[in-house]
C-alpha cells in the first residue's frame, strides 16, 4: 500500500496560539479515517491545517510523498486534497450543475469523476441539476458540496461534519453514499463527525483528540465495540 498522507509531530495553530500539539499519523492511500473529539479540541483545524490554513508551528506534513508545510492552499487543493469544509458556501445564482462544472478541470485531477459519475451516486442531483443553490436543502447542499470536491479528482476527501444539522433521512442517504465511496470506489476520506458512532462504521480507523493532542488511535470496529470507552473519549449519549 502506497503512503499517501504522513503527519510527523504537527504543532499548529492561529497566530501564536496553539491548537494542535505533536500530532503524529500516517495514511495509506484508500484508507478511511475517522476523526473524532469533543467540541474545540482541534478537529476543524487539523482539516485546516492540512489545507495550509494555519501557521504551523513545528513538524512535518508530507503528502503523496513531498512534503507539503510551505506549499500554498490552492497548491495543495490541485493536488488532491479535496476538502469539503463545514460552510457549504453554495452560490445563489449558479445552479447544481454549474457549481458541478465550473470545478471540473482537464489536465491536473483527471480522473473517473465527471457529471455523469456524480449523477450515478447522487441521483437527486440529478434531480435538482437545474435548482439553483438558493433553492436548495441542507442535505442537498451538503451533496453539492461533497460533489463538487469530487469533481476534482481527488486523492482524498476531507469531509468536516457533513452530518451536521441534516434530517434523519437525508443523514442515511448521505451515509450510502460516503460508504459507496469509501467501499466500493475505494476513496481515501477523513470524516470529522459529532456523530461518532455514524463515523465509526463508516471508516476503518479512528483518531480521537483532545485539546489538541491524539488520545486515542485504533481500528474503527474495535472502538464502536467498546461503547464505554468510546463515550468516555467522546462524550456521546
Ligand atoms: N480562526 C480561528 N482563530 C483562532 N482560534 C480558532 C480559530 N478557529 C478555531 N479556533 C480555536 O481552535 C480550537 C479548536 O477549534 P476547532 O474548530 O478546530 O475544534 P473542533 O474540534 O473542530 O470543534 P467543533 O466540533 O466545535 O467544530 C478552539 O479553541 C477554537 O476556539
Amino acid at each position: 500500500m502506497r503512503e499517501l498522507l504522513a503527519l510527523d509531530k504537527v504543532t499548529a495553530g492561529y497566530g501564536e496560539s496553539i491548537v494542535l500539539e505533536d500530532v503524529s499519523f500516517k495514511m495509506n492511500e484508500g484508507d478511511s479515517l475517522a476523526l473524532l473529539g469533543r467540541n474545540g479540541v482541534g478537529k476543524t483545524s487539523l482539516l485546516v491545517t492540512l489545507m495550509g490554513l494555519t501557521h504551523l508551528h513545528s513538524g512535518s506534513i508530507r503528502w503523496g510523498g513531498k512534503e507539503i508545510a510551505r506549499v500554498p492552499t490552492y497548491k495543495r487543493s490541485r493536488s488532491g486534497l479535496g476538502w469539503v469544509p463545514q460552510e457549504r458556501h453554495m452560490f445563489p445564482s449558479l445552479t447544481v450543475e454549474e457549481h458541478l462544472t465550473v470545478v471540473a478541470r482537464s489536465g491536473a485531477g483527471s480522473g473517473p469523476w465527471n457529471l455523469q459519475k456524480i449523477y450515478q451516486i447522487f441521483p437527486r442531483l440529478l434531480e435538482r441539476r437545474s435548482n439553483f443553490g438558493n433553492q436548495l436543502s441542507g442535505g442537498e447542499q451538503q451533496m453539492v458540496a461533497i460533489a463538487r470536491a469530487l469533481m476534482t479528482n481527488p486523492r482524498i476527501l476531507l469531509l468536516d461534519e457533513p452530518m451536521e444539522g441534516l434530517a434523519p433521512i437525508i443523514v442515511q442517504e448521505l451515509v450510502r453514499v460516503i460508504r459507496r465511496l469509501v467501499q466500493d470506489e475505494g476513496m481515501s476520506v477523513i470524516v470529522v463527525e459529532q456523530h461518532a458512532r455514524l463515523a465509526l462504521s463508516l471508516t476503518q480507523r479512528a483518531i480521537v483528540l483532545d485539546r489538541g493532542r491524539i488520545v486515542h488511535d485504533s481500528d474503527s470496529a474495535s472502538l464502536l465495540a467498546d461503547g464505554d470507552k468510546l463515550d468516555r473519549l467522546v462524550a456521546v449519549a
